[in-house]
């Protein structure tokens, strides 16, 4: 029996960011593994043209879902979704609803947060440190609750070479930066954003710092544990290998590779690249949720969620899987052939964006425009050069990450539990699990039929003498 999967029985859980990339699995794997749990308790902020319910189907009825669908056919009434927003005060929950959280809610698991790397600072203020310090305000009211498992990142210390499972403090305390948000006009925010961010590349690693301080000073007795993954990527084995659904961090430069827009970038092709599958940050999440409730440790415990130190890939070795896979399997319509240079030179950079990317571009756009049609193709590509600038700086160097805490937790687990809620990465093949990824982008991101592939192929044939130009 799963001591893990026995704990999550009849409990009231909640999650915020459960509409996102990790929540989904989490809710996944928690009703596969705990069919039995009382309910799942989701913070939803109403969208535009879907009531909450409409956002709950459209999730559990994906293809993500099928497998607890049968396991667990009630799961409709297993997830409630509570009408929230965590940019507002008390995040705008009803009465009703907070009276509810209040008194039931066991454990808790903040994964909510804005990933996007060049958010205003006011904004990422407010849902990465803000948010967390009044739901950890939430939780000091709830008397039935065990654990609380705040998802920061690895890179919220990626200012430092090697990071250790501590917090590191920031140089302005996050309470200060909270207050004076009230009062800063956006004028002010803009001009001295630069200065408090310091050597942290963008407003997402920072607001994830601050978050985890607030964390810190804010713990009071709860029970609480940080986890950190780093770059968290398609599903590795459960539900099924390969899921992804959005475009952020590698999905996207996936994407653009294989469709032939992207054939150059600057990285280092030695660099660790520290991906990390979501159903292994999933299984970590849970394991620490147990742990944190049934062992109580005295002081809150940070895990690393990542690969580099216990089974390292390269950034070099991963492109030329992604490239292989591509023969394989190619992406429809492809653009030009897909191609890959790693570089580290800035000039050759240049270059080959000049050339290979800017210049391809602009040739297509005058041939829509001369064939009537409304040019396109150079604001993509100018949209995909930005957001490459962004991930640069993650692609070009490493990071050591000590996991001690994670592999202590490793140890603590029966075996069965090992094998259920498996967080053990030196088992991932990666060339195995690389072209997985590639096949989970092509079906389950951009919903490409597998019969379509020798058309594919053909269309790749036909555009074979472009291969030849830069
Ligand atoms: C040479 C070839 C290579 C070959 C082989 C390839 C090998 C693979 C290896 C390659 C190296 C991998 C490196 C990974 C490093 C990750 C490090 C992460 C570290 C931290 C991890 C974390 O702890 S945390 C999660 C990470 N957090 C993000 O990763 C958010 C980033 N992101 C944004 O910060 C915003 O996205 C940003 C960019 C501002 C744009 O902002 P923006 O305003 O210009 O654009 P928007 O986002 O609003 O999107 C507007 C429309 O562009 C669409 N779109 C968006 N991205 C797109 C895209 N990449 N490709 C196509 N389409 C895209 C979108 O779907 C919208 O489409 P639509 O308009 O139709 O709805
Ligand atoms: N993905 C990655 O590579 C990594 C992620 N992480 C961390 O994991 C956690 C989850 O990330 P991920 O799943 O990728 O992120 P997503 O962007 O996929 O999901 C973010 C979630 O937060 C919710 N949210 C955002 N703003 C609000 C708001 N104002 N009120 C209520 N809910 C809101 C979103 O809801 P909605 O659907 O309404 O937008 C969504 O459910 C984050 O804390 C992130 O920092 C850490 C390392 C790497």
């Amino acid at each position: 029996m799963s001591m893990i999967a026995a704990f999550y029985g009849g409990k009231s859980i909640l999650i915020t960011g459960a509409t996102g990339f990790l929540g989904k699995v989490l809710i996944e794997k928690l009703c596969r593994t705990s069919p039995d749990l009382k309910v799942i308790y989701i913070l939803v902020r109403p969208k535009a043209g879907h009531t909450l319910q409409q956002r709950v189907s459209q999730i559990i009825n994906t293809k993500l879902f099928e497998k607890v669908r049968e396991v667990c056919p009630n799961l409709h009434e297993k997830i409630r979704a509570i009408s929230a927003d965590l940019n507002q005060n008390d995040f705008a929950i009803s009465k009703e609803d907070m009276q509810e959280l209040l008194s039931c809610t066991n454990i808790i698991f903040h994964c909510a947060a804005t990933v996007r790397f060049d958010d205003h600072l006011r904004h990422a203020v407010q849902l990465n440190v803000t948010a967390t310090q009044q739901l950890l305000f939430m939780a000091s009211q709830m008397p039935k609750l065990e654990a609380f498992i705040h998802i920061s990142t690895a890179f919220s210390n990626c200012n430092l070479k090697h990071i250790d499972e501590v917090i590191y403090p920031c140089s302005v305390e996050p309470k200060k930066i909270i207050d004076s948000m009230e009062w800063w006009d956006d004028a002010i925010v803009d001009e001295i954003a630069p200065k408090l961010m310091g050597d942290w590349p963008n407003t997402y690693t920072y607001t994830k710092a601050l978050g985890e301080m607030v964390v810190q000073q804010e713990s009071g007795n709860l029970n609480i544990a940080i986890i950190r993954p780093s770059i968290v990527g398609a599903t590795w084995q459960e539900p099924f290998p390969g899921w992804v659904d959005n475009l952020n961090g590698p999905n996207g430069m996936i994407v653009a590779a294989g469709r032939g827009f992207l054939r150059a970038i600057r990285a280092s092709p030695l660099a660790v690249a520290d991906l990390i599958p979501v159903d292994t940050v999933i299984n970590l999440t849970l394991a620490v949720g147990w742990y944190t409730a049934v062992h109580r440790p005295k002081s809150t415990l940070i895990y690393h969620c990542t690969s580099g130190n216990l089974n390292p890939c390269n950034w070099g070795k991963m492109g030329c899987q992604v490239l292989s896979t591509f023969e394989k399997i190619p992406f429809e319509k492809a653009f030009r052939r897909p191609h890959a240079d790693f570089t580290a030179n800035t000039i050759t950079v240049h270059y080959w964006n000049a050339v290979s990317h800017r210049a391809p571009a602009m040739i297509y756009d005058i041939y829509l425009w001369l064939t009537g049609r409304k040019p396109r193709m150079t604001k993509l590509m100018n949209r995909l050069l930005r957001t490459i600038s962004m991930l640069e700086y993650f692609i070009n160097r490493s990071w050591e990450w000590s996991t001690y805490n994670t592999e202590m937790l490793m140890s603590e687990l029966s075996p069965e539990d090992q094998r259920i809620f498996n967080f053990d990465v030196r088992q991932l093949n990666w060339l195995e699990y690389i072209e997985n990824y590639v096949l989970g982008v092509k079906k389950y991101l951009l919903k490409e039929d597998m019969a379509g592939i020798p058309e594919a192929k053909q269309h790749l044939r036909r555009s074979f003498p472009v291969y030849y130009a830069p």
